[in-house]
């Protein structure tokens, strides 16, 4: 990026960078880059909600991408403040993340992930990996991650969807089935993989960045961890990456509570 680099230069011709740092050969170039992700991150600004899963996914690829100190807005979903005029401006629909680096605006979660993992590629984790055919499943797991979505939404926000005229135990049943078949679906990627693997093999990726935040809401939802021990177990792994510890919801840190909406499944 020509103009960080300019802007690189001149801070090391003014002083900022120290002379006692010119002579540290080895030390320079991570000053550098440590000075430059601070600087290109201060050009992002992310709007987001806690707790909302296309939110976190975009903040654990900033925090993967060693972009920490980017402008971060929560916003109250109760208060609306995504349907203020900040966002309206940027974003249309009035939903988050809405995202901006710079004069670019990207407002889908999984464009923005996707956008910073090329525009950083070489800072932080590479999330996206150098051979096609591995980068085959990466995509498959993220995009598949929408269906597993809705097949959740579907049953633990079914009273919040469906206005209370329209509700049938019936179709509440036939959500569930559906989830139950694609819970066990992502049980059996996970059994086809070594033990301590990630969603799409043996390094964290894109797939994990996109689809963390979903399996994360399904446990707090109450997933059955024996009935389901390899999403369980991925559950456990991820959940102490310091990407993901350093952007966990806040509202599920104060209330880490689990529910019990889906244990039955
Ligand atoms: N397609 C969007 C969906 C984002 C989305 O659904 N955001 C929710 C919060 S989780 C939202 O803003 N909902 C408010 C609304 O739709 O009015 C993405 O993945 O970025």
């Amino acid at each position: 990026d020509v103009s960080a680099v300019r802007m690189l230069r001149a801070l090391y011709s003014s002083g900022t960078v120290s002379v006692v740092e010119q002579t540290e050969r080895a030390v320079v170039p991570l000053r550098f880059l440590l000075v430059l992700s601070i600087l290109m991150a201060e050009d992002i600004l992310l709007y987001w909600g806690s707790g909302s899963p296309p939110c976190w996914r975009v903040m654990i690829a900033l925090e993967e991408k060693n972009l920490h100190g980017y402008k971060s807005k929560p916003l109250s979903f109760k208060q609306q403040e995504h349907k203020g005029p900040e966002v309206l401006a940027l974003n249309p629909r009035g939903q988050i993340p809405t995202f901006k680096h710079g004069d670019i605006v990207v407002n889908e979660s999984i464009a923005a992930c996707m956008y910073l993992e090329s525009r950083f590629k070489s800072q932080g984790s590479q999330l996206m990996p150098d051979s096609v055919t591995e980068q085959a499943l990466v995509l498959q797991r993220m995009f598949e991650c929408i269906t597993m979505q809705k097949k959740m939404y579907d049953v633990v926000f079914y009273e919040w969807f469906v206005p209370e005229g329209e509700r049938h135990e019936s179709a509440l049943k036939r959500n569930k089935e559906n989830l139950t078949t694609e819970l066990k679906l992502w049980e059996s990627y996970m059994q086809k993989l070594d033990k301590g693997s990630y969603l799409a093999g043996k390094s964290f990726s894109m797939a994990d960045v996109v689809c963390f935040p979903y399996i994360a809401l399904l446990v707090w939802f109450g997933l059955n961890t024996e009935r389901y021990p390899r999403l369980g177990e991925y559950y456990e792994l991820v959940k102490e990456r310091p990407s993901v510890k350093a952007s966990w919801p806040p509202h599920r840190l104060e209330n880490p509570q689990n529910q019990d909406t889906i244990k039955g499944l």
